[in-house]
């Protein structure tokens, strides 16, 4: 049996990993953990997402070496805000226990030193902005095209709900840089998010990066390669968070067997690198 501890418990993605996981017969949740010092202590987090008593409780950040030292999950899986992400994988790391990080909204000095902390206690690891197989292809598919279309005009435009938090979305970036990346294209350049005023003409090299928000879009990116009298948009929306879950059921059966002391993404679980 897989053992589980979730970091971000009673939210959308967190709430909805537990659900799934207590519909698997080789994985199960150990710990539950909120925001420090949450005022749902000690309630059963099964309870708290509205399912009934599951055993397990919900436990506040503020203590989360110790609720990890007793309940010793083989895997963390975090869903909540980068900063508090990025301290949580430094005590999951300390003590051993691997990770899973789909929180987004990362620094690269934040990105860069959870690649460094993987290595060096040497845990397994997958990190990825978007769990979805749809967007992981769509990732592969803007690596092949870009390179053909390098003199059109690129546009990222991503659309989500009202509750998000941090914006352009990680999949978003994450499209940013492959493209960049495949144009190399250095991406403190090139980056241009919205604009306004008496910004000039586009520039041939620039790409731009758009954010939408309202009601309960669930997560829509558009990449448009824009030419003179032609372009072509690629689409991914998600309808469903199931898809971003089911990301994670695979990435859990996945990380075991894994590489250690390397952050493995979607494409490394999904094996179309
Ligand atoms: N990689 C992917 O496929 C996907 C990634 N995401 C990303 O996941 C993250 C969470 O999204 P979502 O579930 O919608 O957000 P929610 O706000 O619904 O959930 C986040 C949860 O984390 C809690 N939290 C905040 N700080 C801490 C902490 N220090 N320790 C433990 N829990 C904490 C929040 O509590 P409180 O509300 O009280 O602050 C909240 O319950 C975002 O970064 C989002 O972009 C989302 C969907 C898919
Ligand atoms: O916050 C969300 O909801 C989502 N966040 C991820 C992101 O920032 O890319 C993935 C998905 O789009 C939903």
């Amino acid at each position: 049996m897989l053992k589980v501890a979730v970091t971000g418990a009673g939210g959308r993605m967190g709430s909805g990993i537990i659900k799934k996981i207590l519909e698997q017969d080789d994985i199960e949740v150990v710990a539950a953990i909120e925001i420090p010092n949450t005022p749902l202590e000690g309630k059963d987090i099964g309870e708290v997402i509205g399912i009934g008593s599951i055993g397990v409780k919900t436990n506040g950040a503020q203590n989360l070496e110790s609720v990890l030292k007793d309940a010793k999950p083989d895997v963390l899986v975090d869903f909540t805000i980068a900063n508090a992400a990025f301290e949580t994988v430094k005590i999951a790391a300390s003590l051993g226990v691997n990770i899973v990080v789909g929180t987004t909204g990362f620094t690269d000095e934040q990105s860069m030193e959870i690649a460094n902390i993987v290595e060096k206690s040497n845990i397994k690891a997958v990190v990825s902005s978007n769990m979805a197989i749809g967007v992981n292809v769509f990732f592969k598919v803007l690596r092949d095209l870009t390179p053909i279309l390098n003199d059109f005009d690129i546009e990222i435009i991503e659309a989500h709900h009202n509750k998000k938090k941090d914006s352009p979305s990680g999949t978003a970036m994450t499209a940013f840089e492959t493209i960049a990346d495949s144009l190399e294209r250095n991406a403190d350049e090139v980056c241009v998010y919205g604009r306004q005023g008496l910004v000039g003409e586009r520039t041939k090299e620039e790409i731009g990066l758009h954010a939408i928000r309202g009601g309960d879009i669930v997560g829509d990116h558009t990449v448009m390669f824009i030419g003179d009298g032609e372009r072509l948009e690629i689409t991914h929306r998600a309808h469903t968070r199931e898809v971003f879950i089911a990301g994670v059921m695979r990435s859990l059966r996945f990380i075991m067997n894994s590489e250690s002391g390397k952050v493995s993404d979607m494409a490394d679980v999904l094996g179309i690198k």
